[in-house]
């Protein structure tokens, strides 16, 4: 408990003038957004268990500086908008845009504008609820200044088609690769954050293990699109967290070896899915915030049990770590 306690006085001594809140980065895949958050918060993307004010977003990582504290969120309908129709689509992008402060916008300075981020960009103009938009010009690294400096003007000239008059709040170009812009893309993202206390302390985010996060992570993962019909029969134990060995010390990888355990055969159908598609989405998902939070590349091997009314039996709870 008083450790708790020193945590909030740390926040509470943030000085005035102190800004804090809440960021999407939106974008076509591929567009460089993972990078980019890694880049941002720097190593080791710093997560938590705890949801904020919302439990909408997944927290994907928290840029800690002296003046500002930008939490930067996942908001899933975003990035896969093909997938959701019509007029939910639109509910979904608004409600979860709503909840977040400023908008960031990525498009790589690689490719030709493509009707994927015309797509999005509607989206944003439309639905965002005038949230500042700023886009940003990723893997400036990648072409000569000639091409960046077209990729700004057309990103410009989109901003003033799609998202109205405003256009975009800013266009920043910025290599993540190269930390080229990183902290300036930091800084023009808390100039549009409300004056507030920090909403999560320094550095470590929880009192939990690492595991215990890893296990939230792979958990959260298992439930997406299924939470109705898995509400509370989902286990996730983390067996172990090993280095794979022989790897070179500039390119190591953790072998992450976990349990799923579920009540019924009918459930462990449902986590894994035809042929096994299902598990390996989960995998797939799951691995790229382990690896953030880590700060290493992994090998995620995950294992779907069944042990039978395991929430009332307390010999199995023990064994799940309950
Ligand atoms: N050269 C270069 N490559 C980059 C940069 N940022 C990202 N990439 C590469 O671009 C690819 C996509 O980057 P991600 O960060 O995974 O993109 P994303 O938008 O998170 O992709 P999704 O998860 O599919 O939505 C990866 O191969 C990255 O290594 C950059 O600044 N420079």
């Amino acid at each position: 408990m008083s450790k708790s306690k020193g945590k909030l006085a740390l926040i509470e001594a943030k000085g005035e003038g102190f800004r804090a809140g809440f960021a999407v980065l939106a974008g076509r895949p591929n567009a460089g957004k993972s990078t980019l958050t890694n880049a941002l918060v720097g190593q080791k993307v710093a997560i938590t268990s705890a949801k904020p004010q919302t439990t909408r977003h997944t927290i994907r990582g928290i840029v800690h500086r002296d003046t500002f504290q930008l939490v930067l969120v996942d908001t899933p309908g975003l990035h896969r908008p093909r997938t959701l129709l019509g007029k939910r689509l639109n509910d979904l992008v608004a409600d979860t845009l709503s909840e977040v402060d400023v908008i960031g916008f990525c498009l790589p300075a690689n490719e030709k504008i493509g009707p994927g981020d015309r797509f999005i960009a509607t989206q944003l103009g439309q639905v965002g609820g005038n949230k500042p938009v700023i886009a940003i010009v990723t893997k400036t690294d990648t072409v000569d200044r000639q091409a960046v400096t077209d990729q700004l003007i057309a990103v410009e000239k989109l901003g003033r088609e799609v998202i109205g008059e405003r256009g975009f709040a800013a266009v920043v170009p910025v290599s993540a690769v190269e930390d080229f812009q990183v902290n300036t893309l930091a800084t023009v993202f808390a100039e549009y954050l409300p004056l507030s206390p920090a909403l999560y302390p320094d550095g470590e985010l929880t009192d939990e293990p690492e595991a215990v996060m890893v296990a939230e992570l792979i958990r959260e993962a298992a439930l997406e699109g299924v939470r109705d019909e898995l509400p509370h029969s989902l286990a996730v134990v983390v067996e172990e967290i090993i280095p794979r060995e022989g790897r070179s010390e500039d390119n190591p990888m953790l072998d992450v070896r976990v349990n799923l355990y579920v009540e019924r055969p009918s459930q462990k159908a449902i986590i894994i899915g035809k042929g096994g598609a299902r598990l390996r989405e989960v995998g797939t998902n799951a691995r790229k915030g382990i690896e953030a939070l880590l700060g290493t590349k992994i090998y995620l091997d995950l294992h779907v049990k069944v042990a039978k009314d395991w929430q009332r039996d307390p010999k199995q709870l023990v064994k799940l770590g309950f």
